[in-house]
Parts: C-alpha cells; structure tokens; sequence
C-alpha cells in the first residue's frame, strides 16, 4: 500500500511595491520556535494573520508548516522547503510544486526570479544537475518540456508560436494524464536548459494590467525529467518535477482588463474556480473529482489526489487592496493541504521480458506498434539519446503500465524517501498485465517468486495465457452452438406453421386465429419493445408467413402496383373460371389476394371458388346487386356518394356479400346499396365487420324482399363477375349490366 503524503504548504508574502500602501492588514507572525531567523518559520508554529475585513480588531490566523515574509529570500526558500525534493525526484517520484495566488502576488518571481534572484525553476535545475554529476555509477539523462496552459488550451513552448498547435490532454492506459505531442528536450547543461529556457519563456502569454506590468496570462509548466538507469541491477528510474507557475486570479475591478484582457482573465478564473473545486471535493472525498472540468486539472491530476509529491507555494501580496484575494487564497492553501497523494516510484526493469505465448499476441500490443509515449521516453533517455534531440513524450505522467512501482527503500542505491510499498492502488487494464500482476514471479524484485528461473517464468506465463484463451474458445464455442440450436428451433416452427397454412387452405373453414409467428416469442421476451418496433416486428413476421414470390414481389411494390397487379390476376382467374377451370381459377385469386389481401370480396370470392372445387360443382358466381338507376338531377352530394374515392374500388365494386347455401350465393344484393347509404364518401371505408353486422341486422323478410329485387329483370343485377372487385375503374364499371 502506498503511503500517503500530504501536499506541503508554504506561504510567501511578498515585500511592498513602490506606490502600494504599507499596513499591516497581512502580516507573518513568527513564533518562539523559528528556525534561523525571523524572516522565515519552518517548524511550524508561524502563521499568517489577516485582519477581519468586518472587523479589523479580529485576526484570521493561517498557520502553516512553511511561513516566508517579505524579507525572505529565495535562496531560502530553495533550500527549506523545495532542495529536499530533489532526491525524491531521484528516487524515481514525480514531485509538482506550484506557485499559488493573486495576480502580481509574485508567483512568477518565486518560480522565476530575475538573473539577480533566481526562483525555484533555475535552482532545480542547478540541483538536478548537481545530484547527477555525483551519480557516477548510473547512467542518468535530464530532459525539459514546456507548455502554457492558454485560454484552456494547450501550447508548447518549446516550439515557435506559430508553429505551436493546441496539443490534446489524453489518458493513457493506466489511466494516467498526458500532453499528447509535448516536445522533451534532452539537456546535457545547465547553461544549455538556460539558452531554452529562456527562449521559451518569451513564447509565454504574457500582458500588461493596472497591478502587475507583465502579468501571466496563462498557466506555464516546466517539466524536468530525470532519467537514472542503473546498469547492474538494469533497471531504469524516472523521475519528473512539475513546476508549475499559475496564472494569478484576478479582481477585474483592480487590474483595469480591456475586452481580450477580459477573455483571458476568466478563462484563468475559471480554471483556478475548478482547481478550488478539485481541491474542495478531495477534501470532501468526494465520489467524483471534477479534474475534467478545465485543462488545467487535468494535467495536475497527479499532483492532487495522484501519486506525485505535492508543494504548494501560496503567495501573498500585503495590504489591505489584496486581502480579500489574500484570504481567498490562504482558505484554498488551507483545503489544499488536506489533499492526499500517494506517491510511486516509477521503476523499469529493462531484461528482456520473457517472450509471451503465441496465444497472448493479441492481447499484447504487437512489438512494431508505438508502446506508450512514456516508454518511448524512457527508452530513448536509457539508451543515452544525444543532447537536444526532440522528441514527442507525455508530460506528467508518472508511470506507464511497463512500469513497476515498487518501495524506494529496498536497497536501489538512491537516497530514500521513506515512501514504502507504492506498487498497491495501481489501475491495472488490459489481460497480459492482470496475468503477469496475479503471476507474482514476474515481480523480479524479489519480493515473490524468487529462484524461479526464466523458463519456469515462461512457462507460467504461457499456462496462464492458455487458460484464458481456452476459457474464450469455450465461451464462444457454446455461444455459437446455442445460436444453432435457436435457428433450427425456429425453422422448425416455421415450417410447421407452414404446414398448418396448407392443411387449411383445404378447409372450409379459415382459421382466423393468428399464427404463433418466429418472432412472437422474442415480442413477449422483451414486452417493454415500444409499439413501432413491435409492429415492425410484426410486419417482418408477416412477410415471413407469407413466403411466397408474389409476397415477396408485392412487398417491393407500390400501392397502386400492388393494385393493378392483382387486377391483372384477377383478371385472368375470371377468364378461367368462366371457362370452368376452377383450381387454375382458384390458384390465380389466391395470387391475387397476395397483392390485395385486404379486400374482403376477393377473400369471399375464393371461399366461393373453393367450396365449388372441392365439391366438384360447377360454380356459380353471385348475382350482381341491382344498381341504382340514374336519376336526372341528382344533387351534388348524393353524387358525392356515389362516386366513391378511388381508393374504395376495391371494396365497393363486389356484391359478393352472401352465404354460401347449396353452392349457390344466397346473397342480398346490395351493389349500390351501401354507397348510397353512406353518409359521406369518406364512411364507404367500411369494414369486413360492419358489413356482417348490417346483414344480420337484416330481417328475413328484408332479405326476401331485396333477392325478389335482383330477381326482377331491371338489366342492373349483374352475375357477379361483372361486378370483380378488381375490375377497371368504376366509372366504365357502373354502367356495365350484365352479360
Ligand atoms: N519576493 C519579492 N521580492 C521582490 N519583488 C517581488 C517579490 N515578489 C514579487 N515581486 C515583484 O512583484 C511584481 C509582481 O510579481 P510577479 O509578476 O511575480 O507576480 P505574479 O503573481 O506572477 O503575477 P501574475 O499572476 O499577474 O503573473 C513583480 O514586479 C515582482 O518583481
């Protein structure tokens, strides 16, 4: 388990500026036991007290570890509080230190200095190269990256401005956060990191306000790496410091920003409103950090709540102008040292890994495919790259999953940081890291799996992938073997309705009730399918009952195709059943019906049809209903009424609305009848079932007395294939008598 580590605060307050107010609304309280001198307390028991803004006879006191006043220096500050870091970053720890406050409260001169007072930047640099030279027995490399963090865009300082595109925050697959395209340069000097440094820096945002000449306008962060190979034990440390100089918040009301002042100043005030937030909800162990919420917390995600070594310098300005923003920024000083790191080393072991199964080559990404930036880093810095090479690496990211992280104290030759056990609390992804983390004799550290030769390593390490990939190969195997058995069960259906279908139609008797479909049963597993799809479904389960050419044909037709095709069939099933082919005649309606299965009168006409076949008598088509005779002025809407839309052709051409009796059609002819009792055209839409209900409405002496009115000769009652359903346009229709 990785232990925990606190981010460190030190305040600094800065000394006055010429024109400021002297008062003593902020001021450093140092208590007995300061440590050398008054200017500075490290051992606790300083603090900082700010005059109640309400009541200036009430102090608020800020107590920290680290109190700088106006007269420190920072060389002092180097020393105390930042210097000790630098063999952690040795240790292979990503160590963040970032300089907090108000806009002019002298972050960037802490980070920077002047070539009089150098910051903390400069010196780091100098230490780190210090502690290098005193590393002879390692190979060990440093290199640089850049970036500003502009209008919550990324930009790399590294490079000219014009050439510098917005770079994009991405996550590995660890889970760690990295500039994606970042350039790294190798510094073998620290004359050289000077020459870029201050190159790069000119690239830097920066503005004149009302409060600070040549004030930040973006959040820059410098990055040194540090990369330690040890070539007897041939493992390879990183370690990075993070320095971060923030854009200071500002009060719009004092620094005087013009509209492109304006945009810029709340795009810092919103990214340091969500590092308060990220802060806030760490404090609050909150369920979700909103790191993602501004650039700015992404990329310090590893310092706040991540495994790095945090210190936070939080600068002040005095007076009574700034100690609003003073007490904003000594409450966020305050949350911010609740916050809980869990630093790791980051360690690579560079003996050749033991060549993985052929079975585990998909779950490892292939040799010839990029590994991950930092690896890429790591590598190139192991193999002693030439000074000033560039080169595309993450920022940030303290380890990759070809990392180990393992306690600092066992014997690796760096001075310890006492940060024990750092392997726990990784995200581990991907399979082949699961098997070689559950594979403990991976760990070459010793820890496990000691003695246990490469062979015996390798062996483990392909069961263990065979295992998985043989668990899979049965997984899909019975899924593939499942979905067989499901698509022969439903054939099976199929063509049992199938044949239910054909002994029907030999029936006189249809059977009305709904065919259990193939997909019915899926329509009641998942019964919360909403209705279009069901009904989708449902028409899917039609066209796969139906089954045949024509269904298939008149699917693809259109309405009025689909029409005229079934005319056609009709048609033809006219001419053979008057030249008493009734089972061609029968089979030609059916096709019919395929085109127009809605029309209730073709449907009746093949009952008719068939009930003559299978009983081997001559059929008798219906007697047409009598038509009503024209009158010489009718009036606009009784013409309306009969002439009903186009569209009703089908249904209301048929008088065919009889009982089979005898082979012979006992029918009340009703051609005519019904348009001219509908009321509008728009109710001749009638339904199968209306028109039963008005039959058996009918009396019998009705019946008799309208099959006494088709009786009499009045040239109007047709046979009943006059009157086809599908027979031409109505117009022609309506005068045709019968033949
Ligand atoms: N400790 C200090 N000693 C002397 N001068 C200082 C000190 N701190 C800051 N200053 C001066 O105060 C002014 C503002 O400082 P600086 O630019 O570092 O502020 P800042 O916090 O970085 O502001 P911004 O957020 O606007 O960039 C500068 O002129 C700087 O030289």
């Amino acid at each position: 388990m990785a232990t925990s580590h606190k981010v460190k605060i030190a305040a600094r307050l800065r000394p006055r500026l010429d024109g400021e107010l002297d008062d003593d609304s902020v001021k450093i309280v140092h208590q007995s036991n300061n440590s050398g001198g008054s200017s500075i307390s490290t051992g606790g028991g300083s603090f900082i007290s700010v005059a109640n803004p309400r009541d200036p006879t009430q102090l608020f006191k800020f107590p920290f570890t680290s109190c700088y006043d106006q007269d420190s220096t920072q060389e002092e500050i180097f020393k105390n509080d930042v210097e000790p870091l630098i063999d952690v970053v040795y240790s292979g720890v990503t160590v963040t230190i970032f300089a907090y406050g108000v806009t002019s409260s002298g972050k960037t001169h802490t980070m920077q200095g002047t070539r009089s007072e150098p910051g903390v930047i400069p010196r780091v640099v100098r230490a780190m190269f210090e502690k290098k030279a005193s590393l002879l027995q390692y190979q060990t490399s440093l290199s640089v990256s850049y970036m500003e963090i502009y209008k919550d865009e990324v930009y790399d300082l590294l490079v000219t401005r014009e050439n510098a595109p917005k770079l994009p925050v991405r996550e590995n697959d660890s889970g760690m956060v990295f500039v994606a395209n970042l350039t790294s340069i190798d510094i073998s000097g620290v004359e050289e990191f000077d020459n870029i440094y201050n190159t790069a820096t000119k690239h830097r945002s920066v503005g004149a306000t009302n409060l600070n000449r040549a004030s930040s306008r973006s959040h820059a962060v410098l990055t040194i790496e540090a990369s330690i190979l040890d070539p007897v034990a041939n493992t390879t440390l990183t370690g990075k410091i993070n320095l971060v100089d923030l854009a200071g918040s500002e009060n719009n009301k004092l620094t005087g920003n013009d509209p492109s002042r304006m945009a810029e100043s709340s795009a810092i005030n919103k990214s340091l409103s969500v590092l308060g937030q990220v802060v806030h909800a760490l404090n609050q162990g909150a369920s979700r950090i909103p790191y993602r919420n501004s650039k700015l917390t992404r990329i310090l995600q590893d310092a706040l709540g991540g495994s790095s070594v945090g210190l936070l310098i939080c600068n002040l300005a005095p007076g009574i102008k700034f100690r609003q923003d003073t007490l904003n920024t000594l409450n966020f000083a305050v949350r911010t040292k609740n916050v809980e790191n869990r630093p790791v080393v980051n360690e690579r072991d560079n003996r050749p890994v033991p060549k993985p199964h052929f079975a585990a080559v998909s779950i490892q990404p292939p040799a010839s495919k990029p590994a991950p930036a930092i690896v890429q880093a790591i590598s190139t810095a192991g193999a002693g790259s030439s000074a000033g090479t560039k080169r595309a690496r993450p920022s940030l990211v303290p380890m990759s999953r070809s990392h180990r992280t393992s306690s600092i104290g066992g014997g690796n030759g760096y001075q310890s940081f006492g940060l024990a056990g750092a392997a726990a609390g990784r995200r581990q992804t991907g399979m082949f890291e699961k098997i070689r983390e559950e594979d403990h004799s991976y760990d070459r550290s010793g820890s496990v799996g000691i003695g246990m030769t490469e062979k015996e390593i390798d062996e483990r390490i392909s069961k263990a992938v065979e295992a998985a990939v043989e668990a899979e190969v049965t997984r899909r195997l019975a899924e593939r073997e499942r979905q067989r058995a499901e698509a022969e069960q439903n054939e099976k259906e199929a063509a049992q309705r199938m044949e239910g279908r054909v002994s029907r139609s030999g029936s006189p008797t249809r059977d009305t009730s709904l065919p259990s479909g193939v997909l019915t049963p899926l329509l009641k597993r998942h019964k919360d399918l909403d209705d279009e799809l069901k009904s989708r479904l449902h028409e899917l389960e039609k066209k796969y009952e139906r089954g045949t050419k024509e269904t298939q044909l008149a699917d693809v037709l259109s309405p009025v195709s689909k029409k005229k095709t079934g005319r056609a069939y009709v048609a033809l099933a006219r001419a053979h059943s008057e030249k008493g082919d009734l089972q061609v005649a029968l089979d030609l309606y059916r096709k019919a019906e395929t085109y127009v299965p809605d029309n209730i009168k073709l449907k009746e006409r093949i009952i008719e049809i068939e009930w003559a076949v299978r009983n081997n008598t001559a059929y008798v088509p219906s007697p047409k209903p009598p038509r009503k005779q024209k009158t010489k002025k009718r009036s606009k809407s009784a013409l309306a009424r009969e002439i009903p839309p186009m569209d009703n052709t089908m249904d209301e051409d048929d008088g065919g609305r009889g009982k089979v009796k005898d082979g012979r059609l006992e029918k009340a002819a009703e051609f005519g009848m019904d348009f001219t009792n509908t009321e509008s055209p728009s109710k001749s839409k009638r339904s199968f079932a209306d028109t039963n209900d008005r039959e058996n409405t009918q009396t019998p002496l009705k019946k008799q007395k309208r099959a006494a009115h088709m009786g009499t000769p009045s040239g109007n009652v047709g046979t009943g294939e006059d009157v086809d359903p599908l027979a031409p346009p109505r117009k022609e229709r309506r005068h045709v008598v019968s033949r």
